[in-house]
C-alpha cells in the first residue's frame, strides 16, 4: 500500500525538495502545510502538483495586542487544534517537519491520530534544543572556543518537549575552528540534511 507523506514546512523547502527528488518507492507527498503564505516551498510543491495548505498563525493572533498573553495563548491552542483537523482530516502516515518554525503544543499532538511526526533538526541530540539557529549557534561556538566542535544534524520523533524526541538518524559534522566561513558550514549541514531526510522518512516508513 502507497505510504502517505504529509510535510510541514515555513521557508526555502529545500528539504521538501530533497523528498521530492528523491521519489521514496511506495510512498506519496498527499500534501504540504506551511505556516507562511510567502515560504517558496509552497511553489516547489505546486510545481510537481502537490496539494498546499497555508495555516498561518497570524491569522489567529494579529489582531490581539502582544500584552493580552492569555489570550494570544487561546489563539495559539485554537491554531494547533485547527492543523491537528486540516492533518487528521488527509490522514498521512507520516508527518515530517522540514523546517516547520513553529512549536507544535500539547493540544496538537493530542489531537492527532496516532500519526507519527519526525523533525529535522540542524544539530546533534541535547545540543542546542528548542533553538532555529542551531547552525549558527555551533559554527560560533567553534569559533569562541577555539576548539574543533561535533556539530551536524538529526531527524528525531516529534514530542511535546522540543528536539528531546528518539533519534531515528544522526549525522555528525566536525567544524574546526578558522577553517570555514559560517555559509561553508551551513552548506555542509543542508548538504547532510537533504540526506538524512529521506533516510529517516523511509526509516520510519519501512520503505
Ligand atoms: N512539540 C514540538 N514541536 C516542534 C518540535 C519538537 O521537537 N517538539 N520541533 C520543532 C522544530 N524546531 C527545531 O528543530 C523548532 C521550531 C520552532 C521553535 C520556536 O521557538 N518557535 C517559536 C517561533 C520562532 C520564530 O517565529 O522564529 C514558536 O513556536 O513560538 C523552536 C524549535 C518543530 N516543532
Ligand atoms: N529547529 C528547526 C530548524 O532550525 N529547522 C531548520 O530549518 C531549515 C529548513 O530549511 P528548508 O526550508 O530549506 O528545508 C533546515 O536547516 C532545518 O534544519
Amino acid at each position: 500500500m502507497v505510504k502517505k507523506i504529509l510535510v510541514l514546512i515555513s521557508g526555502s523547502g529545500s528539504n521538501l525538495q530533497a523528498l521530492i527528488d528523491a521519489k521514496i518507492p511506495d510512498s506519496e507527498i498527499i500534501a504540504v502545510i506551511s505556516s507562511s503564505k510567502k515560504a517558496y516551498g509552497i511553489e516547489r510543491a505546486e510545481k510537481v502538483g502537490i496539494k498546499t495548505v497555508v495555516h498561518s498563525l497570524y491569522k489567529y493572533n494579529h489582531h490581539i495586542p502582544k500584552d493580552e498573553h492569555q489570550k494570544r495563548v487561546e489563539a495559539r491552542n485554537k491554531y494547533d487544534i485547527d492543523l491537528a483537523k486540516i492533518i487528521n482530516d488527509l490522514n498521512p502516515d507520516l508527518v515530517v517537519c522540514a523546517g516547520w518554525l513553529l512549536v507544535l503544543g500539547k493540544d496538537f499532538l493530542k489531537d492527532l491520530h496516532n500519526i507519527p511526526i519526525i523533525n529535522l533538526h540542524p544539530a546533534l541530540p541535547g545540543q542546542f534544543d528548542g533553538t532555529t539557529h542551531a547552525i549558527e549557534m555551533a559554527w560560533n561556538k567553534c569559533q569562541e572556543t577555539k576548539k574543533p566542535l561535533i556539530a551536524g544534524c538529526m531527524v528525531h520523533y516529534v514530542v511535546e518537549e522540543v528536539d528531546k524526541g528518539k533519534p531515528i538518524v544522526i549525522r555528525e559534522l566536525e567544524i574546526n575552528p578558522g577553517t570555514e566561513s559560517l555559509d561553508d558550514y551551513e552548506t555542509r549541514v543542508h548538504s547532510a540534511e537533504h540526506e538524512i531526510i529521506v533516510e529517516a522518512t523511509r526509516k520510519v516508513l519501512g520503505l
